[in-house]
């Protein structure tokens, strides 16, 4: 499942995010509507191990060309765990991770659950990524949002990268004092566990 990195392979964060998010959409772009579903009940069926271990899932509500999670949230569900999705009070404030379906539009374009829904702790948690790395680096949309919420959140809960297959590359990226490495990379190919660091 790991694909040949972008060559060259750029050198800074930010043009390895750009390319990437290129790629990422060309490839969403390039599925028909039922594959990209067969793919994302692939996804569902690599994490049930993980979600049938869990008590609290957190997941996240998709943008265009991400993976969606949301079928395996579901899968949770069924299973009886309580589910979570990321939320914000306002653009600039700390993600927090809120239980129950999203219903409401957040300050970054993404539906999320009410704040009259409980802050939690997952102990699960789906992690939205632009790239990884076979290390667990990761590259996310770049304002650290889940740098900073996994701070404090990953000493209970396996951070799990979610993605295409394509997302995993076979370069490594360099990591940041503030990044938060990821413990696996589940995609419609399986779950790739990173070794201890
Ligand atoms: N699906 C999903 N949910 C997520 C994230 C994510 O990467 N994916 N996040 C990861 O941290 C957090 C939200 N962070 C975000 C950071 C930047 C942009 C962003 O730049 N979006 C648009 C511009 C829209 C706007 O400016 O309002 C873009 O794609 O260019 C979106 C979400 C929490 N929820
Ligand atoms: N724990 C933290 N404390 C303070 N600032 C942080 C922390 N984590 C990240 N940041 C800041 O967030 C900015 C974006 O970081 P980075 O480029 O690693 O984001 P990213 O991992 O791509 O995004 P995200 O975590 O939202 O998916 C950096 O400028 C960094 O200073």
């Amino acid at each position: 499942m790991v694909v040949p990195s972008p060559f060259p392979f750029p050198s800074d964060k930010p043009a390895l995010r750009t390319e990437m998010r290129a790629r990422r959409r060309a490839y969403a772009a390039s599925l028909a509507p039922a594959t990209r579903l067969a793919l994302e009940a692939e996804l569902a069926a690599a994490l049930e191990p993980l979600l049938f271990a869990a008590r609290i899932v957190a997941a996240y509500q998709p943008m265009k060309d991400e993976i969606s999670p949301l079928g395996a949230l579901e899968r949770a569900r069924a299973l009886g765990k309580e589910t979570a999705l990321p939320a914000f009070a306002a653009r600039d404030s700390r993600m927090t991770f809120r239980a129950g379906a999203a219903t409401e539009p957040g300050p970054w374009g993404l539906l999320q659950p009410p704040s009259s829904s409980p802050p939690v702790v997952p102990d699960l948690i789906l992690v939205p990524l632009v790239a990884c790395d076979l290390a667990g680096n990761r590259i996310g949309m770049g304002q650290g949002h889940y740098d900073r919420a996994l701070e404090g959140l990953r000493v209970k809960a396996r951070l799990v990268g979610t993605g295409w297959d394509m997302q995993l590359l076979d370069g490594s990226i360099a990591a940041d004092p503030w990044d938060q490495t990821l413990d696996a990379f589940a995609s419609p190919a399986g779950l790739k566990e990173f070794k201890d660091q």
